[in-house]
């Protein structure tokens, strides 16, 4: 599936790319917007990757090595003075001709630089050209870091742009372990904004220092993102060769290896800026070499240091060496094992670049995949919250008037702005324990700002092309993806989205890193799941996580998050419920057994009532193990089946005619049914009449706490259910467990409240009297994408 969306990504844009091509006026417009926005400082896609950056094992300084054994090549069998290139590639001295010979001659000192990397013992891995003229320089366009990490830079000319390899990025993500989300720059090509890799920035990964010499093809603004990004400090400056032009690669003015820096400082025009530049050299202790501008310009800073066999190597032209005096040379030697000297005339006066622009650098992952943090890890209901999403509810408030309630599926109208106030205090509940927290707004808006192309895959995606059509790109507002889109007051084309703040229901997390997008009951509801697709599909930071949506157009089916329970790493509890049918469940078991660690999938039948809508609204976990849930629920179903009798009987008296199903407490009491996967693949189940005690029996759970009390405490069994059905309709039982034994729950919620807190659960208490007329908890509001095994210092000291 990855590869599909990959490729269906690459057309859409090649798509757009060809749209901006036609209309060089939005082009342009997009520029500017993007330039502006890196003015003011902006950034808003820089503020949620570098939130998402994950928290537990980010770079720490001097983390890492600077020097890698294995490389990556692409030959050059496309090789070809590139007319584009040498707009400001002052290195490039001749355009060729008789291009036949240049392409094998190049050929062959690309042949020959391999050999001798391989024999002083580096790795390289050898890809064959496509025939682009520049692809013999791969570490323009992607680079790779220890950190479990991939960038994809945007390159200033479309010839280079099409270098960019999805293929090989993702068999590189999976050889080499990289875990973590990669950070696509790509798309700012699109804008004119360029940072070509480790041409445009020059790494000191122990040091995290990153140098950048402004240019056409190194925009400072997106070194400085991607610096925050990556966790490194940028020093950025402006260069001058001997005509006044910048330099057009700060990898040809300077290289830094583990203990020396070879620099042509005089290029550095503003004095105080190359202070900056060489006391930073010095203070993360490399020992310089200093060279003039005709030692630069015959590529003798265009070198890299590598790890071989025997000791480390530096690998650079004959000419870039030749050029060098004995004492540089001396110096060189005494910082290095082996110098490897390549002959690569023609490439470098053909390409403008050597032996370093040659080489890209492969860092394996140094993380094992147990303790890498992806962006999505979920594997119980109770380890520490990470990270999280949410929808703080707008103006789609506003569609709920009396007349619209049970439409909406709310049960009350709001106070709009306390609503969003209660929400706001939410939100900073799971932050004060250190969750970061997404919002569904931000993501929409860090998709679209990244062009016109992004924005229409975001609309075409959720709206469909026909409507992105009918009503013209620059009329759709991305907040209306949210608040809904029509033309008079509760006349909509498409609905506002008034229950995407129970962010628990349109996609769940389940353990093994994936994301399953629901199919909800109702279809006011279904909108809601494909605005999740389409943003696990579209957002850069996101779009590494594999997301399963089989589920989502199944006619059959009908699932949703809030009845889906991640109770360890091999079990998934399932309600069937008003919400979720059998087909849901038994589909859902079917891709977890296939694609995750889970073994067990456990059908909860409940009660298809409105009350009881989702498993999570009667049965929440609050630690490893225990649940608070609906007394004798699970034990006694009788005693709600003689609740409702009396109430049946009230209701008769008083002259209504509203009636409970009484019966069917006893004639279909809730029960389990555990579906298993076994060694060979096949699947076997079990049945419990008596849910609780099937769910002890399986280890599931060990103990249980009740809404409004312990069971026993009341004088008959009767006045707990009648108490505690009024606390569960407020959401009693919906709390969220943001940390083992913590969760938030509704302070409205008194008697359960108290229970919980007499069992030494932290419990901390939202008021949240405008979100449950919504008739959702704490746990509803989350859809929790990372949660760690870690201790945090606070529960360590
Ligand atoms: N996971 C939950 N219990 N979600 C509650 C959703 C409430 C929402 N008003 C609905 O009826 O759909």
């Amino acid at each position: 599936m990855a590869a599909l969306r990959a490729g269906a990504r690459i057309a859409s844009l090649r798509r757009c790319a060809a749209a901006e091509a036609a209309s060089p006026a939005s082009w342009a417009s997009a520029r500017k917007e993007v330039l502006a926005a890196a003015a003011s400082g902006h950034w808003r896609p820089l503020r949620h990757w570098y939130a998402m950056r994950p928290c537990s094992t980010v770079a720490s300084p001097l983390k890492g090595s600077q020097l890698t054994r294995h490389v990556l090549m692409v030959d050059p069998r496309g090789f070809r003075s590139n007319e584009e290139t040498k707009e400001d590639n002052k290195f490039m001295s001749e355009v060729g001709d008789g291009d036949n010979d240049i392409a094998d001659a190049v050929m062959e000192e690309w042949r020959s630089l391999v050999k001798q990397l391989e024999a002083v013992g580096v790795k390289v891995m050898k890809v064959d050209g496509q025939g682009l003229p520049d692809e013999v320089f791969p570490n323009n366009w992607f680079s790779t870091h220890s950190e479990g990490r991939l960038v994809l830079y945007p390159m200033k000319v479309p010839s280079r742009q099409k270098e960019v390899r999805q293929d090989l990025m993702d068999s590189l993500r999976v050889d080499l372990g990289y875990n973590r989300p990669t950070l696509d720059l790509s798309g700012w090509s699109r804008s004119g904004v360029a940072l070509e890799g480790t041409g445009s920035l020059v790494l000191d990964r122990p040091g995290r220092v990153a140098y950048l010499a402004r240019s056409a093809r190194a925009d400072g603004n997106l070194g400085e993102l991607w610096a925050k990004e990556m966790g490194y400090e940028l020093i950025a400056f402006s260069s001058h060769d001997r005509s006044g032009s910048e330099i057009y690669h700060t990898n040809v003015l300077m290289s830094v290896g583990d203990n020396f820096a070879v620099i042509c400082a005089d290029v550095i025009t503003d004095e105080a800026e190359k202070k900056l530049v060489l006391d930073s050299l010095r203070k993360t202790g490399k020992l310089l070499i200093q060279v003039s501008l005709e030692q630069m310009e015959s590529f003798a800073c265009n070198c890299i240091q590598l790890q071989g066999e025997k000791g480390t190597v530096l690998a650079i032209s004959t000419a870039g060496w030749g050029a060098l005096d004995d004492a540089q040379r001396a110096t060189i030697k005494g910082c290095v094992d082996h110098v490897v000297t390549a002959e690569v005339p023609i490439m470098e006066r053909l390409g403008g670049g050597s032996v370093r622009c040659m080489i890209a650098e492969l860092f394996p992952s140094d993380e094992t995949p147990e303790n890498a943090c992806s962006v999505c890890r979920v594997q119980s209901e109770w380890a520490n919250l990470d990270l999280v999403l949410v929808h703080e509810p707008g103006l789609e408030v506003d569609a709920v008037i009396p007349w619209t309630l049970d439409t909406m599926k709310v049960d009350e109208c709001f106070n709009r702005v306390e609503l969003k106030d209660q929400h706001r205090v939410f939100s900073d509940m799971l932050r004060s324990r250190g969750a970061t927290v997404l919002h569904v707004r931000d993501l929409l808006n860090d998709i679209a700002i990244r062009g016109d192309w992004a924005k229409r895959e975001l609309f075409e995606a959720v709206w469909g092309e026909e409507f992105v059509n009918m009503h013209g790109l620059a009329n759709l507002n991305v907040e209306h993806l949210t608040t809904g889109h029509g033309r008079r007051t509760l006349d909509f084309d498409v609905p506002p989205l008034m229950n995407l703040f129970f962010m628990r229901d349109p996609a769940f997390a389940v353990p093994g890193g994936w994301v399953v997008i629901s199919r909800p009951y109702y279809s006011i509801r279904q909108m809601e799941s494909r605005l999740l697709r389409a943003i696990f599909r579209l957002h850069p930071a996101l779009k590494d996580v594999s997301v399963y949506d089989g589920l989502a157009d199944d006619p059959d089916v009908n699932i949703e998050g809030g009845d889906v329970l991640v109770a360890d790493r091999e079990t998934v509890l399932v309600g069937i419920s008003q919400r979720t049918n059998e087909a849901g469940a038994n589909k859902l078991a079917e891709f977890l057994f296939q694609k995750t660690p889970v073994t067990r999938v456990v059908k909860v039948f409940i009660p298809k009532q409105r009350a009881f809508m989702h498993l999570d609204t009667l049965f929440t976990f609050v630690n490893k193990r225990v649940v608070l849930t609906m007394p004798y629920f699970w034990s006694k179903p009788q005693v709600y089946a003689e609740v409702a009798r009396r109430v049946n009987t009230l209701n008769e008296k008083m002259g209504s005619d509203s009636r409970q199903a009484a019966e069917d407490w006893v004639n279909e009491p809730p029960r389990i049914e555990v579906l298993e996967k076994l060694e060979d693949g096949r699947t076997k189940t079990r049945t419990y009449n008596q849910a609780m005690a099937g769910l002890q029996a399986e280890g599931i759970i060990e103990k249980a706490l009740f809404v409004c009390g312990p069971e026993g405490s009341y004088a008959t069994e009767e006045e707990h259910v009648a108490r505690a059905l009024t606390e569960q309709w407020n959401d009693a039982a919906n709390v969220f467990c943001i940390a083992p034994n913590t969760v938030i729950a509704y302070k409205w919620c008194t008697r359960t409240v108290q229970h919980l807190q007499d069992n030494g659960v932290d419990v901390m208490m939202l008021d949240g009297f405008e979100l449950m007329k919504g008739r959702g908890g704490a746990r509803c509001m989350t859809m929790p994408l990372r949660r760690s095994s870690h201790k945090r210092a606070t529960e360590v000291l």
